[in-house]
């Protein structure tokens, strides 16, 4: 059996990406942002470059000194040097330290903008606080690599060339003698530099596994408390916080090896040309002169070194980052008008983007069915054409052949043993998976060609567990519809039997109701669900109905509602509750992904055994 902790880390596998993606995917990153970049490169190179007259000015401000000379002229220029020296160079910094920001902020909207559009399946091989901690922390790590790294890369090369064309004029055997050395020793950091991309997104994976854990510690934070799992839990979220320590310190000790290999480099370099250096004097192949200014030459080349090694460094972190963004980059996104994995991200996050997929006005992209008879809308029909499914290749088909038809209107319930299925047709018909064969339609025409946001815009789902989202009730509500009006949550928390609740409420509607709704009662976050989908004024109505939670009062009077609903919208419930069953125009009873039958309940009682053991046996409350 496979203990929490071998599960969560066979879920983030280390990625590598070949050296030719991680710089691509680098650039594309860097790409949008180059002009400033060059930009503040260029001012910070202005700054240095002012800072280097000052010593300009200064001797003449000496020498005018000593003239006798009137020097107010020289301080003024002096001061505007040092004064606008200053000033470009942090403008410069600015500029690059703006850039920095912005390459984060644009991976951050694009995966933001991906995660959120994921397909289901995508979604559920994943771990949410390991996506959370590629959105909030790995990108950060973009910063240095698209940035920083790539000026000290340019500017170290550009010195790194001069000075070495600079010792070829003076000496062309020294200048091997001081290739020999530097590319011996950097040859080495080469070979140490990968370890520093490893460390560090052992460091990234095991920050992604305090969120997990964290998630999942505060998910379930009752549970927790309740099983006496503080201290457990604690401890492995330690564990995790200790490995990022760990591999950070791992990171730290070769990234110190690369720095100190640097001065080596110089150092070694400086000893043997001052070595071959003195015998090549002594046999008079060069003067002393030379070597003297070789040698003081050679101290310029620790500055583009430097420089390099640093763009290296900021290069390896910056890969082990990318590694992680792009396989999130990868995960299979839907495309929400055709419902096909999606290639992009639609605005990539920007807000406001996809705002008009789902809500209240569904209008154009729904067909508008009419029954011929007064007008009204009606519901939509639902049909199960020989649907199989299996949720993953590796796992048993859930549906073998499943057919029904459900007319536009009228509550239909559907009743078997657990694991049978039920919950899953809900699945299929909103899209969240694609049948394996078969075919589902929705008002006759097949989901696979509706526009998935307006088929999902035409239902609302009430699902078993009843999620409310962290907020006040009335973010809740309006979920699903955000252009409902005042009038139309008043009308639709009096049919939810909410009423009553919000007006105790403090600060009614605008209560805040806790995460997942922890500071309501089960039954109330029940009667949230139902609202919310009411509001989104739905053709049809999917209800997986809670094994619980509702008491007798409650559930009569939502019996009540749904009947009322049912009479212009189809209604589709997984039922628990012989009330439910006994309201239902008809009953799908379904058993190890078969429909084995369907009729009303006292059809069913009389014709089907299994159905009759169910309502003696299984649904939970009296009545009807
Ligand atoms: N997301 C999923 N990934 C893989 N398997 C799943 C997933 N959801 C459900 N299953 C499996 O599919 C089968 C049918 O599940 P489903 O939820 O449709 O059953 P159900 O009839 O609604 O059961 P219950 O009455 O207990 O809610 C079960 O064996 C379940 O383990």
């Amino acid at each position: 059996m496979s203990t929490p902790e071998t599960t969560a880390a066979k879920d983030t596998p280390a990625v590598r990406l070949p050296a030719g993606e991680t710089w691509r995917a680098l650039y594309t990153h860097f790409r949008p942002h180059r002009g400033r970049v060059a930009l503040g490169a260029f001012f910070a190179l202005v700054g240095t470059v002012t800072a280097l007259l000052q010593p300009l000015a200064a001797k003449r401000l000496v020498e005018q000194l000593g003239e006798d000379e009137s020097i107010t002229g020289v301080l003024i220029g002096l001061t505007a040097l040092v004064v606008l020296g200053t000033a470009i160079e942090a403008l410069g910094g600015y500029i690059m330290a703006r850039s920095a920001e912005s390459v984060v902020l644009a991976a951050r909207r694009s995966l933001i903008g991906r995660l959120l559009r994921l397909r289901l399946p995508a979604m559920e091989r994943t771990q949410p606080g390991d996506l959370m901690s590629r959105i909030t922390s790995d990108t950060t790590l973009l910063r240095a690599v698209t940035t920083q790294a790539i000026v000290s890369a340019a500017t170290g090369l550009v010195g790194l060339v001069a000075t070495l064309v600079m010792l070829a004029l003076m000496d062309l055997t020294l200048l091997g003698v001081t290739l020999g050395v530097l590319v011996t020793i950097g040859g080495a950091v080469a070979v140490i530099m990968p370890q520093i991309s490893r460390a560090t997104q052992r460091s990234q994976e095991a920050v992604a596994q305090i969120s997990t854990r964290l998630e999942r510690a505060f998910g379930a934070f009752r549970t927790l408390k309740a099983s006496g799992a503080e201290e457990r839990e604690t401890k492995i979220i330690a564990a995790a916080a200790e490995e990022a320590w760990r591999q950070g310190v791992h990171a730290a000790k070769w990234e110190s090896v690369a720095w100190s290999s640097v001065g080596l480099a110089v150092q070694v370099s400086f000893l043997a040309v001052l070595g071959i250096g003195g015998a090549r004097v002594a046999s008079g192949a060069i003067d002393v002169a030379t070597l003297i200014a070789f040698l003081l030459f050679l101290f310029y080349l620790f500055e583009p070194v430097n420089k390099l090694v640093e763009a290296a460094t900021q290069y390896q972190e910056g890969s082990a980052a990318i590694a992680r963004i792009v396989e999130a980059e990868r995960l299979e996104t839907e495309d929400l008008e055709t419902g096909e994995p999606g290639a992009g991200e639609p605005g990539a996050g920007e807000p406001g983007a996809g705002a008009d997929v789902p809500g209240a006005a569904a209008g154009p992209v729904v067909p508008a069915v009419r029954d011929g008879r007064d007008g009204a809308e009606r519901g939509a029909s639902v049909t199960f054409e020989n649907v199989g499914f299996r949720y993953r290749e590796d796992l048993p088909p859930v549906h073998h052949g499943v057919s029904f038809e459900v007319p536009g209107a009228g509550m239909t319930a559907f009743v078997g043993p657990s694991g049978a299925g039920k919950t899953t047709v809900f699945g299929l018909i909103e899209r969240f998976y694609e049948v394996t064969s078969g075919r589902i339609l929705v008002d006759g025409r097949d989901v696979r060609d509706w526009p998935v946001n307006g088929l999902r815009a035409a239902i609302g789902y009430v699902e078993q567990d009843s999620p409310v989202l962290a907020g006040t009730l009335r973010e809740n509500l309006v979920f699903a519809a955000p252009g409902a009006t005042d009038e139309e949550i008043a009308a639709v928390l009096v049919r939810a039997r909410l009423d009553t609740l919000v007006e105790r409420l403090p600060e009614g509607l605008d209560t805040v109701v806790g995460h997942r709704g922890s500071q309501l009662s089960g039954g109330e976050r029940q009667r949230v669900a139902i609202a919310r989908a009411l509001l989104r004024k739905p053709r049809l109505l999917l209800m997986d109905e809670a094994t619980s939670q509702l008491d007798a009062v409650n559930e009569l009077a939502l019996r009540d509602v749904v009947a009322e609903i049912a009479r212009e919208v189809t209604v589709l419930v997984v039922a628990h509750r012989l009330s439910t069953v006994t309201l239902a125009d008809r009953i799908v009873v379904m058993d190890a992904g078969r429909v084995r039958a369907v009729g009303t309940h006292a059809e069913l009682v009389a014709a089907d055994p299994l159905y009759g053991e169910l309502a003696a046996t299984q649904f939970l409350a009296a009545g009807g």
